[in-house]
């Protein structure tokens, strides 16, 4: 099969975005994960540019043995040596070398003549050679350069000793038609292009990023240079571990090998996220937290019967654990009886349905509903007794004002099943709701203790109340949680007097 060369350059480009600062141990760590990931290039950094960077590539070429390590340099003889005094100890020594060759770039920044910079180009790569086997040649902005202009300048440099021409598209303008028929057309007018690898680096500006690396591919590059989570200057560049799913899943259309290791994709993305500090965006594909996250109830339902309904690239290939369903405002019953039965739950479907409910309501409210939600309203489905007549709160509403009494309206549905209303008052929105509630009793309630605290964490965390109570002699222990702590305080003392029925109820049975 065809093979495809990757050449991470991370370390180098990836550096290059905003707010990144990899110091060399860290540097060394991304590359050893690198090599175990099977990236056929690594360009471990610039350099030139500082003794920090210069440590860094040297340390890297010293360090790994089975990717070729390379370094940046401009098309000027120092930087060239800067390189090579860090990577000669290194099997093959590689340079990657450029030069601007648009007009805007050669006019207003390097204020050269296109012919003075095919000449700096060609005593560049002519100096790399006298020292290593391997010499890429970049036409920086070669997407936005003259078509003609890089034929001639491509044909130089190879007859220089160029072994991969590179041809970026460094400001991410180019579409994939644009740079997959520049790449056919270089394949095609280049003398010596046979001889040579050709390489794509893409930057994602628009966007297109893999999609152009793919198009290059297609047409006649040998090489794609990305990086790790498509870090880079200004929108990055072309994501790695996009392009080898994407090459792997696709291997219908794209029958080619990039020797990558894929179910090292995910520690790999992880290791560059937490020593660059660059946070992976949730939906990013492959290695995001969401790309493997079914949320809605359709989506799911489809999952749990067939997986491959709504997932083409199984988490496992890249090195991802099991991905549970999220449980969120979207979600089927069907996912939320999974996940019960995962947890251990046994109900019964008419109290799974209740759950159910209840679940829907807290989603609506909540951003996320955490496990700890799920548990306590299983639990309350688990723990109730379905065959007695209970009350049920059906709706609380307190009005409270420090120049006010506070006042609650309830409404219960009796276990006769008639909906009433009921208000009363109290020193405070908690009293008055239990004051109100006592209207339901057929006795003085005595209250003996109280409580609510939170379950899990944040804001919108559940409330969960439970009281502790004296009632016709007996003593209960009611509890129930909600978004509100006053519904949950409701709940929890309604719960308390229907644990009396249900004790009620079973001392009755116990008598007949
Ligand atoms: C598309 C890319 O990603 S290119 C790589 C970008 N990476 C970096 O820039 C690495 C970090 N850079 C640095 O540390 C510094 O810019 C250095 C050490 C490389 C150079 O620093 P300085 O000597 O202070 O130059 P400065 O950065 O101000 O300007 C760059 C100079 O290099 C020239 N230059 C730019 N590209 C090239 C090239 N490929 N070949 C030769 N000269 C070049 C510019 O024309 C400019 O020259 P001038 O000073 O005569 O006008
Ligand atoms: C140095 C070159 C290859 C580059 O990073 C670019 O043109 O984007
Ligand atoms: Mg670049």
């Amino acid at each position: 099969m065809r093979k495809i060369d990757i050449f991470d350059t991370t370390l180098r480009d990836g550096e290059q975005s905003p707010g990144i600062n990899l110091n060399t141990a860290e540097k060394i760590e991304i590359a050893k994960q690198l090599e175990r990931l099977g990236v056929t290039v690594i360009e471990a950094g610039f350099p030139a540019s500082s003794p920090g960077d210069f440590d860094a590539v040297h340390q890297i070429a010293k360090t790994v043995k089975n990717s070729i390590v390379t370094g940046l340099a401009r098309a000027v003889k120092s930087d060239i040596d800067a390189v090579w005094e860090a990577v000669k100890v290194a099997e093959q020594p590689h340079v990657h070398t450029f030069i601007a060759t648009s007009p805007i770039h050669m006019e207003y920044k390097l204020k050269k003549t296109p012919d003075q910079v095919i000449e700096q180009a060609v005593a560049a790569v002519k100096y790399a050679k006298e020292k290593f086997s391997l010499v890429e040649f970049s036409c920086e902005d070669g997407f936005r350069s003259d078509k003609e202009y890089l034929v001639r300048i491509i044909n130089e440099v190879i007859k220089a000793g160029a072994t991969t021409i590179n041809v970026p598209d460094t400001v991410g303008y180019a579409s994939p038609q644009e740079y997959g028929a520049l790449f056919r057309f270089l394949r095609e007018n280049c003398t010596g292009a046979d001889n040579v690898k050709f390489s794509a680096h893409c930057h994602n500006d628009l966007g297109m990023a893999v999609a152009n690396s793919i198009a290059a591919m297609e047409n006649g590059a040998d090489q794609i240079e990305c990086t790790i989570n498509g870090l880079g200057e200004r929108a990055g560049n072309a994501a790695l571990e996009e392009i080898a799913v994407a090459l792997h899943i696709r291997n219908d259309i794209y029958p080619v090998e990039t020797g990558i290791t894929l179910k090292e994709i995910k520690r790999t993305s992880q290791l560059v996220s937490r020593l660059t500090g660059s946070v992976i965006q949730p939906n990013k594909a492959v290695v995001g937290k969401n790309a493997f996250a079914h949320e809605s109830g359709i989506h799911q339902d489809g999952v749990l019967k067939h997986k491959e309904t709504y997932e083409i690239i199984s988490p496992a290939l890249v090195g991802e654990g099991d991905v549970p369903l999220v449980l969120g405002k979207h979600s089927g019953r069907a996912a939320f009886r999974d996940r019960a039965e995962t947890m251990g739950f046994e109900l019964s479907d008419d109290k799974l349905n209740k759950a159910f409910e209840d679940f829907k309501k807290l989603a609506d409210r909540k951003k996320e509903v955490t496990e700890e939600d799920l548990v306590t309203i299983l639990t309350e489905q688990q723990i109730s007794i379905e065959d007695v007549a209970v009350f049920e709160l059906k709706s609380v509403q307190v009005q409270y004002g420090s120049a006010h009494i506070p006042t609650a309206t309830v409404v219960v549905q009796t276990p006769a099943g008639q909906q009433e209303i009921f208000s009363g008052t109290g020193n405070g929105s908690v009293e008055a709701i239990f004051n109100t509630l006592e209207q339901i009793a057929d006795e003085k309630v005595k209250i003996l203790d109280y409580r609510v605290k939170s379950v899990g964490q944040g804001e919108d965390a559940l409330g969960e109340a439970v009281i502790n109570v004296e009632y016709k002699g007996y003593k209960y222990t009611g509890r129930d949680a909600a978004q509100d702590v006053l519904e949950a305080s409701a709940k929890a003392y309604v719960n308390a007097l229907n644990r009396h029925l249900i004790q009620a109820s079973t001392r009755a049975l116990a008598v007949n």
